[in-house]
């Protein structure tokens, strides 16, 4: 059916941000670019999972909610943006709705989901970035166009910080000339309490001009600390002028090169808030947290102002940052290493906790979620506090706490990644009678 254009009517927006339409067989195809309720001329591309890639070339009765896109980039196809050309309230209201249809579909009717809590326009505190070297030496850095390996060069962004933004040009000119970057790379960005702390990840090895090169663009930026990696190697740090750190509920933390942050200020100051609004009101003086999946602490030294907090992290190097910050700082606060995809904490361990908090990558909990269940009345935390960043993995584990015997208390979803198609929660499940 590729190559062939139809009249759709868009129904719904998609996962992935793109409006999607029935076409005569029924199957759905996916069209970047356009709104419930319109009517478009679309060109089908070819399947994409389940239905077509389709895009649109006219739109021939457009949504009263359509608006003009704030960045020139959007209609280039930018994959850093999939739904800037929606008018703000039901965008928001999207945004809401799926959070409310995952926990509907793990079985909770009805379920009371607050207004999403929102990231303005230059708030992008953390960039995953994608370098290609063209073939006149020059690099760009963006975002993938959608559905594509091309990188689209950006010449401005409504997303990301302006210091981050104003660093894009002098790693371009220090890029050009750098041996290390053959063909194709990323720079991940990280905006610290310090400064931009930059992990650059490229496709050959550093020589010795390649580090003059970066060191100079430190001194040239202000950039603490700049970190190399071949592929997926771990980062060794080529140039560091000062300390990188960040810090969380009054505590330093000297994150890893590349380290998880939350996306904005705004989006972990929302995820705090309702994580700890989450927790019992009366904690007893001996009470314990779990903080699962913990990285560099985001939550885990916020969490200690309220009762002693062991926290939980696969990866070594956030680990150590965490428990050398808890160490220096005098926290209440435990760091262990565990990968809790193989080892989740077993029942006999969960019921030391009044409250688990959990923030899971985007494929879930599904192994701790079955050990919460195993748990039973007894041992199973009388709060669970799920930090979700994918609806369809927080449906399915939201699931099985439900049929452990959790109500849903409350669900706030945040609006982290502006004009994407992602939105993330925090949802709280309270045991039966004691919410
Ligand atoms: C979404 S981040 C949350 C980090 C932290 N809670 C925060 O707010 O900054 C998920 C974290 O889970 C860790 N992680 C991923 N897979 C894991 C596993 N199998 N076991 C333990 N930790 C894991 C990652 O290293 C990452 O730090």
């Amino acid at each position: 059916m590729s190559g062939g254009t139809a009249d759709l009517l868009i129904e719904r927006i998609g996962a992935a941000g793109d409006g999607v339409a029935a076409l005569a067989d029924g199957t759905p195809a996916f069209i970047p670019h356009t709104l419930p309720g319109e009517r478009v001329r679309a060109r089908l591309l070819g399947r994409r999972g389940e239905g077509h890639a389709a895009l649109a070339e006219a739109i021939l009765a457009p949504s009263p909610d359509r608006v003009a896109p704030p960045c020139p980039h959007f209609l280039a196809g930018c994959g850093g943006c999939a739904l800037q050309h929606w008018a703000d309230a039901p965008y928001a209201a999207w945004k809401r709705a799926r959070v409310a249809e995952a926990l509907e579909r793990a079985g909770f009717a009805d379920p009371a989901v607050a207004e999403p809590a929102r990231t303005p326009p230059w708030a992008r505190r953390r960039a995953d970035l994608a370098l290609r070297r063209a073939p006149d030496g020059s690099v760009a850095i963006g975002f993938h166009l959608r559905g594509s390996a091309a990188v689209l060069d950006l010449a401005t962004c409504h997303i990301l910080d302006p210091r981050l933004f104003a660093l894009l040009d002098p790693l371009r000119a220090a890029l050009r000339h750098l041996n290390a970057l053959r063909r194709e790379g990323s720079a991940i960005l990280n905006l610290l309490d310090t400064g931009p702390d930059l992990l650059l990840r490229t496709d050959g090895p550093l020589n010795a001009p390649d580090r003059a090169a970066l060191a100079a663009l430190a001194r040239a930026q202000a950039i603490p600390r700049i970190a190399h990696a071949r592929g997926e190697a771990p980062p060794e740090t080529a140039a560091q002028l000062g300390p990188a750190a960040i810090r969380f509920a009054g505590v330093a933390v000297a994150p890893p090169p590349g380290a998880f942050l939350q996306a904005s200020p705004q989006g972990e100051a929302a995820i705090v808030a309702a994580v700890l609004a989450g927790l019992p009101e009366r904690l007893p003086a001996r009470a314990r947290i779990a903080d699962l999946y913990a990285g560099v602490g985001t939550l885990s030294f916020p969490l200690a102002a309220r009762a002693r907090t062991l926290a939980f992290e696969g990866a070594a190097e956030a680990q150590a940052a965490l428990d050398a910050a808890a160490r220096r700082a005098g926290a209440r606060v435990e760091a262990h290493r565990r990968d809790l995809a193989r080892q989740p904490l077993l029942p006999v361990e969960l019921g030391q906790f009044a409250a688990l908090v959990l923030d899971p990558p985007y494929a879930g909990a599904a192994a701790q979620m079955a050990q919460i269940a195993r748990a039973g009345r007894d041992a199973a935390p009388p709060r669970v506090i799920y930090v979700s960043c994918n609806p369809a993995a927080l449906a399915r584990d939201a699931a099985v706490l439900r049929r452990a015997g959790y109500a849903l208390h409350a669900a706030t979803p945040v609006d982290q990644f502006l004009w994407s198609a992602q939105i993330e929660a925090v949802a709280v499940f309270a045991r039966g009678g004691r919410a």
